[in-house]
């Protein structure tokens, strides 16, 4: 079929103006947050129903049409790219609120719904939706679960992945399927809703969700603390997990709060400067909580692990001293940072971070390296920052070189190439380091099953030959 063709006949199965080929249209929507990649698909949809995603697919299934799917596009791996021609299947009117139950305490969306929008509906019905990240104004729910998005409160509430009763899928083959109906307790076998989470759309698209939704916090406080050595972070942890559950546990350093410094008016933390900063968030409910808080960090002190810190007396102090952290990716974004997003198990982070700092800090004597991640998860993103004076290829040119090292290092630990951003196009040449032969020729026989013809989000996570 020629463009035009497929133009005509995706118009016959959509509703008017929802679909569109213009080249500023296709640029927008053919692309995510990544800058790898030039995007080329041949036209954008807009369904507004499941039954209109079926009809795409089975549309593409008889014309051997490829189609990826995009929601806020705010991914960080090239999951939502189409470079080769595709049809980019958009959810952005497939944004409702669907049922609402509050003895469930779960709440009916469409894919398209925004992550804010859950979070807020949550909230004005007295709920919280507690996976949170610095893209929630944009990014959309069926993208936060075709990766299992995981955000800065994973240490408490998990990935996206523990908050789904059910999902409404179109599978590849054009299939709708309702998974485990939101129900609690469901132990009838292979549970496909997990086989789609985290799937990329190579599997078929997330069209409705069920999601859970819990009590709100309360009270909740930010501790900023400056550290003067890595190892001592894990020290820290251990000490306040001991007698307070955390609900954030993230870190930085000082070159990465420079740039939020530098991008926006944000007040450093404190007057001493420390290579690190641990950001740690808790439900001070009360006296006693906050109590024991000034004690363990007097602890820290003593012990030679904090050098200074500074705990929020407001909420509104609470929230500019997330900002230090949530806003390092922005700040960070007009230098083409190449960026990895590894994780290990949480005990070996400060061993595995130096390991990896030593190499890349050799091999990229004249790159600024930034560090910053989810320590308490074990998830570091690690950002090299692209000279001025260099070319995008040059740049990534040779930080693929390295990247053999630094992965090399992750498999020696047993960590993972993708903690959080998915594998996409970006990743995809590294799975190996992550998932044995064995287990990826099991990925492509699920593959096989549930896309035949491979239409769905081809050349994502791994290619088919
Ligand atoms: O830009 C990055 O490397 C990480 C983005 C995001 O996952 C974050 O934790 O801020
Ligand atoms: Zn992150």
């Amino acid at each position: 079929m020629t463009p035009e063709q497929i133009v005509t006949e995706l118009k016959a199965l959509l509703d008017d103006g929802k679909v569109l080929d213009d080249p500023e249209n296709l640029d927008h929507y053919g692309r995510d947050w990544t800058k790898m990649h030039a995007p080329k698909p041949v036209a954008v949809v807009f369904p507004r129903s499941t039954e209109q995603v079926q009809a795409l697919v089975r549309f593409a299934n008889e014309h051997r049409v490829a189609l990826v799917p995009s929601g806020g596009r705010t991914g960080l791996s090239a999951g939502a790219v189409a470079t080769n021609g595709e049809v980019v299947v958009a959810f952005d009117y497939m944004n409702q609120v669907l049922d609402f139950s509050p003895s469930d305490r779960t709440v009916h969306c469409q894919a398209g719904v925004i992550t804010e929008q859950l979070q807020q509906f949550a909230e004005d019905n007295d709920l919280h939706y507690p996976v949170d990240f610095a893209s929630a104004g944009s990014s959309q729910l069926g993208g936060n679960l075709s990766t299992n998005a995981g955000g800065i409160k994973v240490i408490r509430y998990g990935m996206s992945r523990d908050w789904v009763a059910g999902l409404t899928v179109v599978t590849g083959k054009g299939d709708v399927l309702h998974l485990n109906r939101d129900l609690e307790k469901n132990n009838t076998g292979y549970d496909l809703r997990h086989l789609f989470i985290g799937a990329e759309g190579t599997l078929g698209f997330i069209t409705e969700a069920t999601m859970k939704l819990t009590r709100q916090p309360d009270h909740l406080t930010v501790l900023v603390l400056g550290l003067n050595d890595l190892t001592n972070t894990m020290d820290v942890l251990q000490t306040f997990q001991k007698q307070i559950d955390l609900t954030a546990y993230e870190f930085f350093s000082h070159e990465a709060m420079q740039h939020v410094q530098t991008h926006g008016s944000v007040q450093a933390p404190f007057e001493t400067e420390a290579p690190y900063y641990a950001l740690l968030e808790f439900e001070a409910v009360s006296d006693q909580v906050m109590d024991d808080a000034m004690t363990l960090f007097e602890q820290c002190m003593e012990n030679g692990w904090v050098m200074d810190g500074v705990i929020s007396q407001s909420e509104t102090q609470a929230h500019n001293l997330w900002q230090l952290r949530e806003r390092i990716s922005e700040s960070i974004a007009p230098r083409t940072p190449y960026k990895n997003d590894i994780s290990v198990i949480v005990s070996k982070v400060p061993e595995f971070l130096r390991e990896i700092d030593d190499v890349v800090t050799h091999h990229y004597p004249d790159f600024e390296i930034i560090w910053f991640g989810h320590i308490g998860d074990g998830n570091l993103h690690l950002n090299i920052l692209k000279p001025e004076d260099m070319s995008k290829d040059d740049f990534f040119g040779k930080c693929q070189q390295v990247n053999k090292w630094v992965f090399e290092i992750v498999e020696r630990y047993g960590g993972s190439v993708s903690a959080e951003h998915g594998v996409g196009l970006i990743k995809k040449d590294y799975l190996t380091y992550t998932r044995s032969p064995e287990e990826i020729a099991y990925l492509r026989g699920i593959k096989q099953v549930f896309d035949p013809n491979g239409i769905m989000n081809p050349g994502k996570v791994f290619d088919l030959d």
